[in-house]
């Protein structure tokens, strides 16, 4: 917190700090592990290229990531704790989570997938993540592994809000990437509302279980048709309890789609997050 109270006046630049080794790549720039040099106080700092972001055409997303990542307060939300920019660079000053990228950690397990515990408990914690951005009408609708991280104590974060919009909405952006977490009201341009979201968190249940996603294919339109028609296998690894929770979150009728509070206090969530 110190990063963000001295003063909201004052206008935070890169000589406040002292830049470490990089991270890794993000979507417009490197992110590097940096130390606030008056509190030695550990960030990320993700650079963007002004000129990228032009070329991507992306100035007024990466505006609206920052505008709701710095409203967002959640133990299970990566806090951004201030913005600054040269005559090149945006620089965001993010959270560092000590235990780096959800997805590697993945794939770094024995068969590349979780145990019902770990699935459990990271399920938990994005579920209650996403209450608290429902609450205040921000629908995150990027929720997978690559958008996970993980602190030093192994709690997730959830981070990226680079396709956060607010509810409702109909806002139609070329997705890159992969379609393998899109709901089908995505999927078919329709308006859609929170409860993409909660489709999302049933694919990343099944796939922290699995390792891979329900509707993963050789090429889009098998995807697209596995999503439409909701055409799931369900592998011996996922127990009845969570074929229940998964099914119960998706749904192609959105409105028929849990609460995250009703995720939150499902008997297999419950059974399952806090054994070790
Ligand atoms: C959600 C979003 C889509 N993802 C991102 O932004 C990515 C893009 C690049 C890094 C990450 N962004 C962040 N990463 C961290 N922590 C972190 C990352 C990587 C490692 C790690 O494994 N190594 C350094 C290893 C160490 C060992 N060597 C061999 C490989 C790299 C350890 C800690 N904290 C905050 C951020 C944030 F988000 F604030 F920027």
């Amino acid at each position: 917190d110190h990063v963000e109270t001295r003063g909201q006046s004052y206008q935070w630049n890169l000589d406040d700090f002292e830049i470490g080794a990089p991270l890794g790549r993000g979507k417009f720039g490197r992110v590097y592990l940096a130390r606030e040099k008056t509190t030695h106080y550990m960030v990320a700092l993700k650079t963007l290229y002004k000129v990228e972001l032009m070329k991507g055409r992306v100035e007024k997303q990466v505006m609206r990531e920052i505008e709701i990542q710095t409203h967002l307060r959640h133990p299970h939300i990566l806090q951004m704790l201030t913005y600054f920019h040269d005559h090149k660079r945006i620089y965001l000053v993010l959270e560092f989570a000590a235990r780096g990228e959800l997805y590697k950690e993945l794939k770094r397990q024995p068969n590349e997938r979780f145990n019902e515990h770990l699935s459990a408990k990271y399920t938990y914690q994005v579920a209650d993540a996403l209450e608290y951005c429902h609450r205040n009408n921000v629908i995150h609708r990027d929720i997978k592994p690559e958008n996970l991280l993980l602190t030093y104590e192994g709690n997730v974060k959830l981070a990226d809000f680079g396709w956060s919009v607010h509810a409702p909405s109909s806002k139609r952006n070329t997705l890159c990437g992969t379609l393998d977490y899109l709901p089908p009201e995505m999927v078919t341009g329709q308006t859609y509302d929170i409860y993409v979201d909660h489709w999302c968190l049933g694919i990343l249940c099944y796939e922290f279980l699995v390792g891979k996603p329900p509707f993963l294919s050789d090429s889009q339109q098998e995807t697209y048709v596995k999503i439409k028609t909701i055409n799931i296998q369900w592998p011996e690894q996922i127990t009845p309890g969570a074929k229940d929770l998964i099914s119960r979150l998706i749904k192609r009728k959105s409105s028929e789609r849990i609460s995250m509070a009703a995720v939150k206090k499902h008997f297999w969530i419950v059974k399952y997050k806090d054994l070790h």
